[in-house]
């Protein structure tokens, strides 16, 4: 479970970037649909602690994102659209096995490490580099590091973008699948239309939250009629 209390972010020169936003998310599939620059990835940076609120609070599980960060983030696992920002490792495998051992290295881990490369479709790539991969291999192996953790919570910044149709759909499934709370910005619209719950963002203002054919609705109409803020 989510909370957000009033939680709003102004950037450093005191322009809000998200106005105050309360929320309680308890369902499984949340979708964050907006225009580009509308404040999604800051909305969704919130949710882990990677940004703190400048006024408001944000918990998870019970726990604030201020005061209990470390702990938070050990629930929340989080996707970048940029999937370089996350992979540290020079192989798949290892950045895999780095997710799914912690800090001891076990070869044990190495193989199970194969197995969910496997389920990526990037098994040939187990130990290649993994900067040599393109960029949607890539963006798999972003997931599949981050699943290899066991987050509670996964907060997806555009998780599908890079990603050819096979791929996408498979991605769309396997997140369908997962037993962890899903959030995710998106601007595949039908995946939100297929969320619990759709929040729609323009220019930092959560506009709907609630039913997500209303609010894809209410998005396409409010891009079609130019009526952004
Ligand atoms: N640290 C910051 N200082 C000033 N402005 C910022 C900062 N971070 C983000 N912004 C601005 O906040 C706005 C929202 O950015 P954000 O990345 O959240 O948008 P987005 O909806 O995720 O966009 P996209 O769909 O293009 O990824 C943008 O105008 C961005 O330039």
């Amino acid at each position: 479970m989510i909370e957000l209390w009033e939680a709003t972010v102004h950037a450093p020169d005191g322009a809000v970037l998200v106005h105050p936003v309360t929320a309680t998310l308890t369902e499984r599939r949340v979708a964050v649909v907006g225009a580009n620059g509308s404040g999604k990835s800051t909305l969704l940076r919130l949710l882990n602690g990677l940004l703190l609120p400048t006024s408001g609070s944000v918990r998870v599980h019970g726990r604030d994102t201020a005061t209990d960060g470390p702990a938070v983030r050990r629930d929340v696992g989080f996707v970048f659209t940029d999937p370089e920002a996350q992979i540290l490792m020079p192989t798949p495998r290892e950045d895999v096995a780095l997710s799914l051992r912690g800090r001891v290295r076990r070869k044990a881990d190495d193989d199970a490490a194969l197995a969910v490369l496997e389920r990526f479709g990037l098994a040939a790539h187990a130990d290649r580099s993994a900067h040599g991969l393109s960029a949607g291999q890539k963006q798999l192996l972003a997931l599949a590091s981050v699943l290899a953790t066991g987050p509670r919570v996964l907060v997806c910044d555009e998780p599908t973008t890079l990603l050819d149709l096979r791929w996408r759909t498979h991605v769309d499934r396997l997140l369908a699948d997962l037993d962890a709370q899903v959030v995710t910005a998106t601007h595949d619209l039908d995946a939100a239309r297929r969320a619990d719950r759709v929040l729609v963002v323009d220019d930092g203002h959560v506009v709907h939250d609630g039913d997500p054919d209303a609010g894809v609705d209410l998005y396409v109409a409010r891009m079609t009629a130019g009526k952004l803020r």
